[in-house]
């Protein structure tokens, strides 16, 4: 079993992540782990901070000379401004003379689509600092990290390989059937402005984004992930919770802004007849083949040897540049919205959190069915199961 935790604020000195459960011997280094943060900071649309931002990587524990041990991996994301709010975030008690400053006074006008308004009736806070710190995205950097470890076990236990990328800002949409992004044009689309893989869609999504950006309005999006690679068989069909396509869906919706999952051709499926929706079956000249992919492979809940393709729906950035209208909370008076320093759109960096949500639950569930505490375990127990299948269902 892999497990996974994060702590920190958007604005504390750091952002901590743990996991468990990473068999020794997997190959990783800071500099990795500092390339996929700078991989999540990309993007046309985002705000004032991804200019300046670090994300100062820190392996506290659970790697020696680039191997993992076995134990827990714990990673630290400094955040670069921390002196300017070592006194707003102070761990310890302070004197509240020392808050006057603008940082830190009490925001008292919620914004709409944020955790503010329920946070601060939830947790009793008359200040929705404590509870935007918290609820903020700056914390999928401490995910993303952990997200490259579990994507290194991946590619070294089991040859597979991960991409994501942008196919929707707004209403401007990839067409259905552009191609997808090979296991290895990571570089290719981090190359590309918003990290879209059809360059006609890519400059139509700018062009958006800028637009958008006079109207001090803000977008959503799509993103998607591919894996190539996986074994067949990686999560059941025998109870809810074992259904990959189950954890997939949970491990998306838990990243901020996600509101709807897609697994393979999903919400267009719905719209099919059943003879154009699935995957007929035929034995080809590599063994068994599945002669379309709209499944995105997952049948019954697992794996099926065809590439997994999982989208993400992102609502608009809820910080709206032209404030929306909220309440102030200590006067009792209509109110125009905080607007604190904010994204436009966050499309792409929401990919590249995707993809770490990805292969933090595949490493899990890569896990659970051929276990080990080694790589070498891991991958000599895959190539016995991949042995014992039948010539006829291979
Ligand atoms: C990568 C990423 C960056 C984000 N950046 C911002 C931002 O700059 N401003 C903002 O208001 N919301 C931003 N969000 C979204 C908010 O954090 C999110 O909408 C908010 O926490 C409430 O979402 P929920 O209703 O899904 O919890 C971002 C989300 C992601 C995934
Ligand atoms: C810091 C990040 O994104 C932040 C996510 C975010 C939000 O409300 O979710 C609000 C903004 O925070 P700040 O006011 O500090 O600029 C974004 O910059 C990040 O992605 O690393």
């Amino acid at each position: 079993m892999l497990r996974w935790l994060t702590a920190g604020e958007s604005h504390g000195p750091a952002l901590v992540g743990t996991l468990e459960g990473l068999p020794s011997g997997v190959e990783i280094t800071s500099q990795e782990i500092q390339d996929a943060l700078a991989r999540r900071r990309l993007g046309a649309g985002r705000g004032a901070r991804m200019k300046f931002e670090q994300d100062q990587v820190t392996i506290l524990g659970g790697v020696r000379h680039g191997l993992s041990q076995g134990g827990p991996v714990a990673v630290m994301v400094g955040n670069t401004e921390w002196p300017k709010w070592e006194t707003v975030m102070s761990a310890d008690p302070i004197d509240e003379s020392e808050l006057a400053g603008a940082r830190g006074a009490a925001l008292t006008r919620p914004r709409p689509g944020h955790a503010d308004l329920v946070g601060m009736t939830k947790y009793r806070f008359d200040d929705a600092r404590p509870v935007l710190e918290r609820a903020s995205a700056r914390e999928t950097a401490a995910r993303v990290a952990l997200g490259q470890v579990a994507e290194n076990f991946l590619a070294q236990a089991a040859g597979v390989a991960l991409v994501s990328h942008t196919v929707q800002v707004g209403p401007v949409a990839v067409p259905d059937d552009a191609p997808l992004p090979p296991a290895h044009a990571t570089p290719q689309l981090d190359a590309d402005p918003i990290r879209c893989f059809h360059a006609e869609t890519s400059a139509a999504m700018l062009a958006e984004i800028d637009d958008c950006q006079k109207a001090g309005d803000t977008l959503g999006g799509v993103v998607e992930v591919v894996a190539y690679g996986l074994p067949v068989g990686l999560g059941s069909h025998v109870h809810w919770d074992r259904r990959l396509d189950a954890r997939l869906a949970a491990a998306l919706m838990g990243i901020q802004a996600i509101k709807g999952v897609e697994v393979g051709d999903g919400f267009r499926t719905a719209a099919r007849r059943g003879s154009q929706a699935h995957d007929e079956i035929e034995y080809g000249a590599d063994g068994v083949q599945r002669r379309t992919n709209r499944a995105g492979g997952v049948e019954g809940g697992m794996t099926n040897g065809a590439p997994l393709r999982v989208r993400a729906a992102m609502k608009p950035i809820s910080t709206v540049p032209r404030a929306l209208d909220t309440i102030d909370t200590a006067t009792g008076e209509a109110a125009k919205a905080i607007h604190q320093r904010s994204d436009v759109c966050a499309v792409a960096p929401a990919a590249v959190v995707a993809q770490a949500m990805v292969a933090l639950t595949l490493a899990d569930a890569l896990l659970e069915k051929f276990g080990g505490d080694s790589v070498d375990e891991v991958r000599r127990n895959i190539e016995s199961y991949v042995a014992s299948i039948p010539e006829h269902l291979r």
